[in-house]
């Protein structure tokens, strides 16, 4: 079996994936990440990117292929092996904000680090500073009902970053954001991930949102391609223009 490079904290190779219904997800991907590295997967919508994702943090068993984080195999973990590498390593950013309602801000954006064990006044400090930095930390003592769903977004990205994840996969984080929120919104997620060393793999099938990564993989259909070029109308034939990878 090839071994994983020393300095890719999560590589993949030849994955397949297919839908419980049979569609297909993924149709041999192979990808490194590299320790630090913001990692753009792009492509267009349906083309695998969330379920790329999925199978790289482990929510889901790939069908074959190999996935290893740190050089240890995630393929062959059972799902309860696979839950606390994802609780204890990873973080996972949506792109609808999923929150409790029964929680508060802070105790949303804390929940994570609580789960890993960590105190409940530390992990507490962890969110608010979290919570501040995404300009949420007025909204600390408010129920998610009462928040704004780009604030609520926000509480959604504290949440994942206070745990200095090893990892953290962002799904589309700022697709419902409006222009503003969402530059500012991913400007600070990267600017954290890059001063606290946490390696992000973030899904997107937006060229400005690409842009800020160091690093873009496309995807089509299941696949990775060399590049997806998506024009703002429709070519003669009403496809985006795309070239398959060997
Ligand atoms: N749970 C599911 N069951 C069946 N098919 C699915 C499921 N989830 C996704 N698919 C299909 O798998 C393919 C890849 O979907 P996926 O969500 O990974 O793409 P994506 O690039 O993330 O798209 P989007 O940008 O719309 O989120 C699509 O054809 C999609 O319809």
């Amino acid at each position: 079996m090839e071994s994983p490079p020393d300095n890719d904290v999560l590589w993949a190779r030849s994955l397949h994936f297919r839908h419980r219904d049979g569609s297909p997800g993924l149709a041999g991907v192979s990808l490194g990440v590299r320790e630090g590295e913001i990692l753009a997967v792009s492509g267009p919508r349906g083309s695998g990117k969330t379920t790329l994702l999925r199978c790289l943090s482990g929510q889901v068993p790939v069908g074959t292929g190999e996935v290893w984080f740190n050089s240890a195999p995630v393929h062959t973990l059972g799902p309860v092996a696979r839950e606390r590498l994802r609780r204890d390593r990873f973080g996972w950013i949506d792109p609808e904000p999923v929150l409790i309602p029964e929680l508060n801000v802070w105790e949303n954006a804390a929940l994570p680090l609580m789960l890993r064990g960590t105190g409940r006044r530390r992990a507490k400090a962890a969110a608010l500073e979290w919570l501040e930095r995404l300009d949420v930390g007025d909204r600390a003592r408010s129920r998610p009902r009462e928040l704004r769903q780009a604030e609520r977004q926000r509480v959604a990205i504290a949440r994942a970053l206070a745990p200095a994840p090893t990892v953290l996969f962002a799904d589309e984080p700022t697709a419902t954001l409006h222009r503003a929120d969402r530059t500012h919104v991913l400007r600070t997620l990267t600017t954290a991930a890059r001063s606290h060393g946490i390696t992000v793999v973030l899904a997107t099938h937006d060229a400005d949102t690409a842009a800020l990564a160091d690093r873009t993989v496309n995807l089509l259909d299941g696949r990775r391609v060399h590049t997806v070029h998506l024009p703002d109308a429709p070519d003669a034939e009403g496809r985006a223009a795309c070239s398959l990878s060997a």
